[in-house]
């Protein structure tokens, strides 16, 4: 279990002024979803909240300790980062990529055991991607190689899981896993935050959000509190119809402008 705080936090999006300071928990058991437009600081907002950016101001807490005092290790176990970006600095196949969870938990020269492979090896089964397992990831298309990187923070087993747009690159029925894997996750326990781009995706998965705006301002809480369509025709300059689909609300984009912009 882990619970994420941020106290004060003023995020460093470079070359613009500070926005407004967020005070912010995520429990164990949340789904988060971030929401802004390209350039909103999402991505930055996620690396801070990871520990991998300094804030400009105010900090983070993971379980009531500031980030920077946690040792690496604990933090390797406990927090998984999916990137949006990614390269493969070294030849390694599928299942070795996998493997790679493990490392905070194995000590310096030490090889993975019985129980890392089959960790691995459920991981590889769980985002469809065993018949891979013997593929270089370097031949992989964009869609299997964000389903290893998937993998990879599965078999790390974190109970705090920051991902930056986890559908990237997947199909429709790829993205439908990939969002219920998550939402299992948080099921049992871990907190999950992700920044997205498909309001649908969140609206349907998230029960907690953040709007970013482009001017550092930011508004978050249950999703159904955040999906007010004039909101999010204001944060995103777009103009939406709004439906019902199984109990969750499904915004369309239309040709227009939002009411306050015509
Ligand atoms: N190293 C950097 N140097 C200069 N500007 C940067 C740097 N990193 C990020 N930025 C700028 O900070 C702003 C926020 O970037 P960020 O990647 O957090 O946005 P985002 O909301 O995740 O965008 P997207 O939806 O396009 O992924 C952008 O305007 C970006 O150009």
């Amino acid at each position: 279990m882990a619970t994420l705080t941020a106290q004060q936090l003023v995020m460093d999006v470079p070359g613009r002024p500070a926005g407004r300071p967020l005070d912010l928990t995520i429990e164990p058991g949340q789904r988060w979803g971030i929401l802004g437009p390209n350039g909103a600081g999402k991505t930055t907002l996620l690396h801070t909240l990871a520990g991998l950016r300094s804030p400009r101001a105010g900090q983070v807490l993971l379980d009531g300790r500031a980030l920077p005092a946690l040792s690496h290790r604990r933090l390797a176990r406990q927090r998984a980062v999916v990137f949006q970006e990614r390269q493969d600095s070294f030849p390694a196949t599928v299942m070795e990529t996998a493997l790679i969870g493990r490392h905070p938990y194995l000590s310096p020269w030490q090889w993975e055991g019985r129980e890392d492979h089959r960790r691995a090896l459920a991981a590889l089964e769980a985002l469809g991607l065993t018949p891979l397992r013997d593929r270089l990831v370097s031949t992989l298309s964009g869609g299997e190689r964000q389903r290893v990187a998937l993998a990879t923070a599965l078999t790390q087993a974190p109970s705090l899981w920051l991902v930056d747009e986890p559908t990237n690159h997947l199909d429709l029925h790829h993205q439908v896993a990939v969002m219920a894997l998550l939402a299992e996750q948080a099921d049992r326990g871990a907190a999950v935050v992700m920044c997205l781009h498909d309001l649908n995706l969140a609206a349907r998965w998230c029960d907690h959000l953040l709007l970013l705006y482009p001017d550092g301002e930011l508004c978050f809480g249950p999703a159904a509190d955040m999906l007010v369509p004039s909101a999010l025709e204001a944060l995103y300059g777009q103009r939406l119809a709004v439906g019902q689909v199984d109990g969750a609300p499904v915004f369309v984009p239309t040709g227009g402008l939002p009411a306050n912009k015509e």
